[in-house]
């Protein structure tokens, strides 16, 4: 189950050796966290980022070993948006010149680098920005500046405290032109005093969701005073402007601006089905180890995992990482087959891949943000404490739904494109990719479900059949309405809540498909396939129909422990004291309570100040 988990041999091999460097390396501990101060924890990821940057040039790590060296290190930091964002924005808008000229500088870490997109006042509407770079042809420069309040950049990671230089995003004006949003390379600070350049103010845009969590990010703020750059740092392998400020449009769609956007999404989503097996780890060895209330006859106290209620609230979770899993597998592959359609200039899947990380980050985002809650939940009063993991888990992932495009909005760009192509498959366009089944319309908007037992729903072509029919009629219902509206436009808006229900709906198939498709393939190990095929069922029943499962829950139990440490996570990087590999789970939590700062004195600080003087007013009162 852990090479079916983690994609091959060689994964689980590679995975291994990352987690138990990271969890073997007292630099990278953790288990204090929650309990730093702000600036304790930014620095403490100062350290650990750089730590993790020798060991990684000492090692000899390839690109694959360091960046799960950096995922294990499990503590938000500069270098995310430094890999995730910065780097792949100059590889995706930057002419193959700049692309030696800064890749070259940021591989080394000779720089640190930022994605500075999102404004005060704008950070959905891109297209509403404010920042502006003004070509100048007497000086051959831009000149950057943030014309208004709202217009200051306000959340980009690492540009609070540490980043040298940023893709900023800002509307393009020359010869007396607006061209609207574009990438540009700026340097922030000195890169020999670390100070901000001269008519930058640069800031941290203060505490976030949570103890530790997010906050050991520095999200920062930024505004802009009339700074000039040189006119070569316009990121040009979209539109350039050229020396006397013409501006020239090369041959590729403006929407891989984007481009930054959509790479991200798709490794977000693979981020959230970890996410959420953390979550279910806990929860599930956790509920093994719990007891509750005995027989009536004195006989042993239940393991709160055997209730039937925790398994109808937990094991839906288990299933959906698995399956947020395998979506998230062939999204990868998704993404580099268009990658590399667009390097020969196919550009014809870029509206499916972008339908495709919109829905794909959306759902699996919301769904998992929910469960760690729930997970939290279903494990009582120990769950809540930062000790079980979980708060922080939670607090780190729930802005996943926010950044990076907003679920709903989000879903709208999916609800857009289902639209369009349910109007081509009306004037006789056969859809292809994940809305190929589309073109089955006839059949679909007229079957009936062949469905009836917990059996059938182990029937993969069953299973597709009743997603398939549920996506489309969604869909066909929405355009059909919007068809009635004074306008498309005013149709869109007050469809929007059935829109974004049909486009959930047309992911949740998109997800169960290829698991299913998963399933076709050959996996190896005694009882695996049966497992998964197991969790195949349940996740998408519990998606339609939340009766008949218990039998489909009742198979799994025996093994719940086993599909959860298939996930092969080491304590360290798990860091819950409930969801630990030996189940020692109460001298765990005892041991943990007493590191707070709080016990350091028997007696707290503030005793004599405000306690004493309390209770001997309250004695002298009962003397009275
Ligand atoms: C330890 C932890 C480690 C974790 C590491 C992880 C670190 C991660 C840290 C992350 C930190 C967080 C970092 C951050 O948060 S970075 C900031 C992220 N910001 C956003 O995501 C903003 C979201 N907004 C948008 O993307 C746009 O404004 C939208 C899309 C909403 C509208 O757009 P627009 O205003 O233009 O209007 P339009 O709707 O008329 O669209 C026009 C056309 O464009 C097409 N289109 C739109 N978008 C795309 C696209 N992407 N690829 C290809 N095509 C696209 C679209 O289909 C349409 O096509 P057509 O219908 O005309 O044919
Ligand atoms: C932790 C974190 C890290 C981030 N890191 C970065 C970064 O590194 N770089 C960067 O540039 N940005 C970053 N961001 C910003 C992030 O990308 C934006 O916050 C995100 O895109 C959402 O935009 P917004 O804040 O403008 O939300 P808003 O658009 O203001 O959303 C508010 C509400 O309005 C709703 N809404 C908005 N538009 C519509 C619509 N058309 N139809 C229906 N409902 C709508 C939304 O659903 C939401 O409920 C980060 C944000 C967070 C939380």
């Amino acid at each position: 189950m852990k090479v079916a988990w983690a994609g091959s041999r060689h994964a689980v091999e590679v995975a291994d050796r990352m987690a138990c460097l990271v969890a073997s390396d007292p630099v990278f501990r953790k288990d204090t966290r929650t309990m730093l101060s702000r600036k304790e924890l930014f620095k403490d990821t100062l350290k650990k980022a750089a730590h993790a940057w020798k060991r990684t040039v000492e090692l000899h790590l390839t690109e694959e070993e360091a960046n799960l060296l950096r995922l294990y290190i499990d503590q938000p930091g500069y270098v995310d948006l430094h890999w995730v964002m910065f780097v792949p924005a100059i590889k995706g808008q930057g002419t193959e010149e700049q692309q030696k000229k800064w890749l070259t500088m940021a591989y080394k870490f000779q720089i640190i680098g930022t994605y500075a997109q999102t404004e005060l006042g704008h950070g959905s509407n891109v297209q509403g920005l404010e920042t502006t770079a003004t070509f100048d042809p007497s000086t051959d420069e831009f000149i950057m500046h943030s014309p208004t309040l709202t217009s200051s950049k306000w959340w980009p990671g690492g540009l609070g405290k540490t980043s040298t230089h940023a893709v900023v995003y800002a509307r393009l004006i020359t010869e007396g032109k607006d061209y609207g949003i574009h990438g540009f390379i700026m340097q922030l600070r000195s890169l020999d005093d670390h100070s901000p350049l001269p008519g930058i103010t640069i800031g941290d845009i203060g505490g976030k969701f949570g103890s530790g969590a997010y906050n050991s990010m520095d999200n920062g703020v930024m505004r802009l005073d009339h700074v000039r750059i040189p006119r070569d740092q316009m990121l040009m392998r979209l539109a350039q402007v050229t020396r006397e400020g013409k501006y020239v449009h090369s041959d590729v769609p403006k929407q891989l601006l984007y481009g930054t956007m959509v790479y991200v999404r798709q490794t977000i989503v693979a981020d959230a089905s970890r996410a959420l097996s953390r979550a279910v780890c806990i929860a599930v060895r956790y509920g093994a180890i719990r007891k509750q209330f005995g027989s009536k006859a004195g006989g042993p106290e239940t393991q709160v995992l055997n209730y039937k209620t925790q398994q109808s609230r937990l094991f839906p979770f288990l299933a959906s990482a698995y399956a947020f899993r395998f979506v998230g597998q062939w999204l990868k592959w998704l993404y580099t087959d268009v990658t590399q359609k667009l390097e020969s200039k196919d550009f014809s899947t870029l509206p499916e891949a972008h339908a495709c990380t919109a829905g794909l980050k959306s759902v699996t985002t919301s769904a998992t943000a929910d469960a760690i809650e729930e997970c939290q939940k279903l494990c009582g009063g120990h769950g809540y404490l930062n000790s079980s993991g979980l708060p922080e888990l939670f607090a780190v992932n729930l802005p996943a739904c926010t950044y990076e495009g907003d679920n709903v909005v989000l879903l709208l760009q999916v609800a857009r494109f289902l639209m369009k192509t349910v109007s081509q498959v009306a004037s006789g366009k056969q859809p292809v990719g994940t809305t190929a089944y589309m073109g089955n319309i006839q059949h679909l908007m007229q079957c009936k479900s062949v469905v009836n037992t917990v059996e059938d729903w182990l029937n993969p072509a069953a299973i597709k059949e009743v997603f398939e029919a549920r996506a489309l009629r969604m869909a066909v219902n929405c355009a059909q309405n919007i068809s009635k509206a004074p306008s498309q436009e005013e149709g869109f808006s007050e469809l929007s809540p059935d829109l974004v229900e049909a486009a959930v709906a047309h992911v949740q198939l998109i997800i169960v498909t290829k698991f299913i498709e998963k399933l076709q393939e050959d996996i190896l190990g005694h009882g695996v396939k049966e497992q998964l095929q197991k969790l195949c069922g349940i996740y998408a029943l519990h998606l339609i129909h939340n009766e008949r499962l218990g039998k489909l829950y009742a198979q799994v139990r025996p093994n719940a422990v086993a599909l959860v440490d298939a996930f092969d996570y080491t304590d360290h990087y798990l860091g819950s004291a409930l969801g630990r590999y030996d189940g020692d789970v109460y001298s765990a939590l005892y041991k943990e309570a007493w590191k707070d700062p709080l016990n350091e004195t028997v007696v707290p600080d503030g005793y004599q100040e405000h306690l004493r003087p309390l209770l001997k007013q309250q004695l002298k009162l009962s003397r009275l």
